[in-house]
């Protein structure tokens, strides 16, 4: 019911569409159920009788019916195909507007390898069962109750034999249909399999070659497809068993409606022409139980579609604006109060426990922890693009959660530890930071990141970076992401290890330039000491805790760890990692 009333609320401006459609084939079936009268008509009392004006008339009743037919049925193909299509078109746009309010927890709960499908093959099965669907869900019932209705007019003796097969067929319909619904959800759980593993092996291609790991994927690629191959006939295999069970049907029906027919001719208590007009009848009632079985299961599918994207547009962002919301960000303060966090609200551990922070505008912050410290979830929490489990994060004296929500990303900006440009050019990249910014505005911000000594040999701001920035080096990438998050002018920058991949020299250089941002909170994560040996404050985590925090000069004296990073990077002259 949910499903049907999703497609009624997506149709939108093409119910009309649909309306018409099916209204198309209504009439155009009862006309054709009208053809087996008018030739019971023509035997009758026009052939038998001699009469070849009966015979001309009641010939021309059956062509102008029979053209009326044809003329419905161009309009229905049209009806529907502008119906289906709106409607798959509708729902993949709000799908796609859905998707952009997803906060990042949101979108850990979707693999977007299930999301792509979700927006593609399910929205084209959705559309294939309005096109091929609406046709024989109108005509079969429709044929079947007014075949029945003729048929049981022009014979009732005969007519019985439908009310003893119709039950059979009917169960058998209902076991096909139930066996085969769940065995589609399979399918397309499946196909997300498949699609997962090629969008993985397509981003990853050069890692792959570089690995020589052709062969490895392959072979995890032919396992899916196997999967996806079994799973399919398993599927295909139990829809395609009702066609023999109709067969069946429809050849026994037909014998013992003969065999009863001819009995009752050979008695005189029924017409040739009756027999012939009930026969038609007999096959149109036979195909319209075909075609409602075929739709059953053609619906199967499409009612495992309309779940998987009803999942989608019915997911509540976790993060969303509040209704009264602060869109002016005071200053670049940033307190933590207290904050716990964890991704999975089942998850046994906090990934942060109980930090309390306290960073000034303006001021300069670094971040050292080890791997998996929490280093990036801590950072994350000031933009929102996680909620904190418990506690409140404050960004310029107010909660997080109080701010309008672009006010606020505007607000902080934030390199990501996985940096990531698009196709296009240079320009058009920097302008995601600011779409206003004139090119001295951007040139400025090339500056400031170190961008410029490489701007000219890319080819300037017109210079095309190729399919997903591939046309630049690592440390080229990260310079310009620097670049695009200045041009947000944002009262706190986060750099989330975005200079790992610059040398030492150019890396010391970014920060003589960002320091020049006076207003600016910078807060930056590093694995280098060097990175935030001259912050006004080092933030050590450990284990999701703050372990330890001060100046440079103060955790050099009393923090073990602290000391042991440096030792092992600076005292040894080693520029090396945090362990
Ligand atoms: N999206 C996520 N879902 C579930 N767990 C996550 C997610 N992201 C990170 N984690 C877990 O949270 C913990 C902290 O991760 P985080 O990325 O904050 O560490 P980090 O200190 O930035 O590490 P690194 O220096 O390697 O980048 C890790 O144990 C990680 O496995």
């Amino acid at each position: 019911m949910d499903g049907v009333r999703l497609i009624a609320r997506y149709l939108g401006p093409y119910r009309r569409d649909f309306l018409l459609a099916v209204l198309c084939v209504a009439v155009e079936t009862s006309l054709e159920i009208f053809i087996p009268v008018l030739m019971a008509y023509v035997l009758d009392e026009g052939i038998m009788a001699g009469s070849l004006r009966t015979v001309l008339t009641g010939g021309a009743g059956m062509l102008v019916c029979a053209l009326i037919s044809l003329g419905l049925g161009f309009l229905y193909a049209r009806f529907s195909a502008r119906a289906a299509m709106g409607l798959g078109s509708r729902l993949r746009e709000a799908e796609y507007a859905h998707l952009q309010e997803f906060s990042f927890s949101n979108l850990d709960d979707f693999e977007s390898s299930s999301l792509v499908t979700r927006l593609t093959t399910d929205v084209t099965v959705i559309q294939n069962a309005l096109v091929s669907g609406t046709r024989p869900l109108v005509r079969g019932p429709v044929i079947l109750v007014m075949g029945l209705l003729c048929a049981a007019l022009m014979s009732a003796e005969l007519a019985v034999v439908f009310f003893a097969v119709i039950p059979v067929l009917a169960v058998a319909v209902f076991f096909v249909v139930r066996r085969v619904g769940p065995l589609y959800r399979v399918l397309q759980g499946v196909m997300d399999q498949l699609n997962d593993a090629l969008q993985e092996d397509l981003a990853a291609i050069r890692v792959i070659k570089a690995y020589v790991r052709e062969g490895h994927v392959a072979e995890r690629f032919a396992g899916v497809n196997g999967q996806l191959a079994s799973t399919a006939t398993r599927t295909f295999r139990t829809a395609v068993l009702n066609l023999p069970i109709f067969q069946a049907t429809m050849y026994t029906s037909c014998v013992g409606i003969m065999w009863l027919g001819g009995q009752m001719i050979l008695a005189g208590t029924l017409t040739v022409g009756t027999f012939t007009g009930f026969m038609s009848y007999v096959l149109q009632i036979v195909n319209s139980l075909m075609m409602i079985s075929n739709v059953f299961l053609l619906l199967a599918r499409a009612v495992t579609s309309v779940e998987r994207v009803g999942e989608v547009l019915d997911e509540k962002p976790t993060i969303a604006s509040p209704r009264q919301a602060v869109h002016e960000v005071r200053n670049g303060s940033v307190s933590f109060d207290h904050v716990s966090f964890k991704y999975a609200s089942t998850a046994e551990k906090n990934v942060l426990e109980d930090v309390c922070l306290d960073f000034a505008a303006g001021s300069t912050i670094g971040i050292l922890g080890g791997t998996g410290s929490g280093k990036s979830t801590l950072v994350q929490l000031i933009a929102r693009l996680y909620d904190a489990s418990s506690g409140t994060v404050r960004v310029g004296g107010r909660d997080v959660r109080d701010y309008d929500l672009a006010a606020l990303r505007d607000a902080v900006g934030v390199v990501l530890q996985k940096n990531v440009l698009f196709s296009g050019t240079v320009r058009e990249n920097l302008a995601w930071g600011d779409a206003a910014a004139s090119d001295a505005d951007m040139l400025e911000a090339c500056r400031l990141a170190c961008a410029d000594e490489f701007l000219e040999r890319i080819g300037g701001l017109d210079g095309d970076l190729g399919q997903g920035g591939a046309g630049v080096s690592g440390g080229q990438r990260q310079r310009l992401c620097i670049a695009r998050a200045l041009l947000k002018r944002p009262r706190v920058l986060i750099f989330d290890d975005s200079t790992s991949a610059v040398d030492m020299a150019t890396d010391a250089t970014i920060r003589a330039n960002l320091a020049t941002l006076k207003d600016v909170t910078k807060i930056v994560i590093a694995q280098r000491v060097a990175s935030v040996m001259d912050a006004d404050k080092i933030v050590v985590l450990d284990d999701g805790r703050v372990h330890a925090q001060g100046t440079h000069e103060e955790l050099l004296a009393s923090d073990p760890i602290y000391q042991e990073i440096y030792e092992s990077q600076i005292g040894s002259g080693i520029s090396g990692e945090v362990a």
